[in-house]
């Protein structure tokens, strides 16, 4: 019979994740990775007590995250396997930890009414979450560029303003998939650290520039506001950024990166859009992200075309992306 409860399985999902967020967090769920492991003897290497321990293996086999293989002990299920441990380019772990992260931060209902009562948190991601936070950008870019490759727009470009660009992983794959492209990603100096690496390993060092650039700080600067010998771009992606600024921010920021492009220049913005997703989706609990960080962010397609064509921008398709879960916007300059 239906739950006639709707609150019922969020309670509920609250509660599993917390149990599945403590066991990555002890360890507990890389150590069964590998085959089964006696439940003693995991009580022993992470210093836990048998009785609770056995409770949330217990609770984890319940919800599928694990297997009870009798006398050989513990393992995790093959769809726990596959999601945290391959295939390669899965950042299931990574999520896992930032989501948990941003639960204690401020993703949660003390930090949904600190934001309704106008506390805005900073967009900087915090020293200690950059590295792990730079590396799940790192995969979930390189899955998510092909998807943009594929936009007619792109094809014939040959400069690209990556902005806020993280560890580079959009300009990185699209440069690969686009011979003729180059690319500057402008994001803060500590996140750049992350995409240098990026960019070594890659090798495409020659076409891939690196901008230090603060976005509350620094105008974008080309050769439209009188720097001559800055980047010429035709394009400018602002991926994931948007979601991050409250209305005047990204007014200001869309007008900035127009000052980066001629007219007609290209502009895409992927990010989420909020044409009444279904309940529980995660595209409606997105949302809940954007409020808690004080941003608010959470427009349908009629609210971002009017913010483009305040930043001077025409708004002229839209794209879903399905497998992401997100949607290009493609605009020009005026
Ligand atoms: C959600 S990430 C998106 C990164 C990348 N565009 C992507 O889609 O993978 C947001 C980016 O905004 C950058 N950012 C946040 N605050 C910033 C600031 N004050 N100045 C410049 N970049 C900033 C972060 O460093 C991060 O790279």
């Amino acid at each position: 019979m239906a739950d006639p409860d709707p609150l019922s399985p969020l309670r509920s999902a609250r509660k599993v994740l917390a149990a599945v967020e403590a066991a990555e967090g002890i360890g507990l769920l890389e150590a069964v990775a590998g085959g089964p492991v006696p439940a003693g003897q995991l009580a022993d290497s992470f210093d836990l007590r048998p009785e609770p321990l056995h409770a949330l293996l217990r609770v984890l086999r319940w919800h599928g995250v694990l297997d009870d293989t009798g006398a050989a002990g513990w393992q995790l299920s093959e769809v726990y396997r596959e999601l945290l441990t391959g295939p390669p380019g899965s950042n299931a772990r990574a999520l896992l930890r930032i989501e948990r992260w941003a639960a204690q931060d401020h993703l949660n209902a003390d930090g949904v009414t600190a934001a309704l009562r106008g506390r805005r948190l900073p967009t900087e991601i915090p020293d200690a979450e950059l590295p792990a936070l730079a590396d799940a950008m790192l995969t979930g870019a390189r899955a998510s560029a092909p998807h943009l490759a594929r936009l007619p727009e792109l094809r014939d470009r040959t400069s690209l303003a990556d902005i806020a660009g993280g560890s580079g992983g959009y300009s990185l794959t699209l440069c690969r998939m686009f011979r003729g492209l180059t690319a500057t990603v402008y994001d803060r100096a500590p996140m750049l650290e992350n995409a240098a690496r990026a960019v070594k390993e890659a090798e495409l060092g020659d076409r891939v520039r690196l901008v230090a650039w603060d976005l509350h700080r620094d105008p974008l600067a080309g050769p439209e506001a009188g720097e001559a010998s800055g980047p010429a771009h035709d394009a400018a992606l602002l991926s994931h950024v948007l979601h991050l600024l409250d209305r005047r921010e990204r007014v200001r920021l869309l007008t900035g990166a127009g000052r980066l492009l001629p007219g007609g220049g290209l502009l895409l913005v992927h990010d989420f859009l909020y044409e009444e997703p279904p309940a529980g989706s995660a595209l409606a609990a997105s949302a809940v992200d954007w409020l808690a960080l004080g941003a608010a962010y959470h427009p349908d397609r009629r609210a971002l075309a009017a913010e483009l064509a305040e930043a001077g921008f025409t708004l002229r398709r839209t794209v879903p992306l399905p497998a992401l879960g997100t949607t290009v916007a493609v605009a020009t300059r005026d």
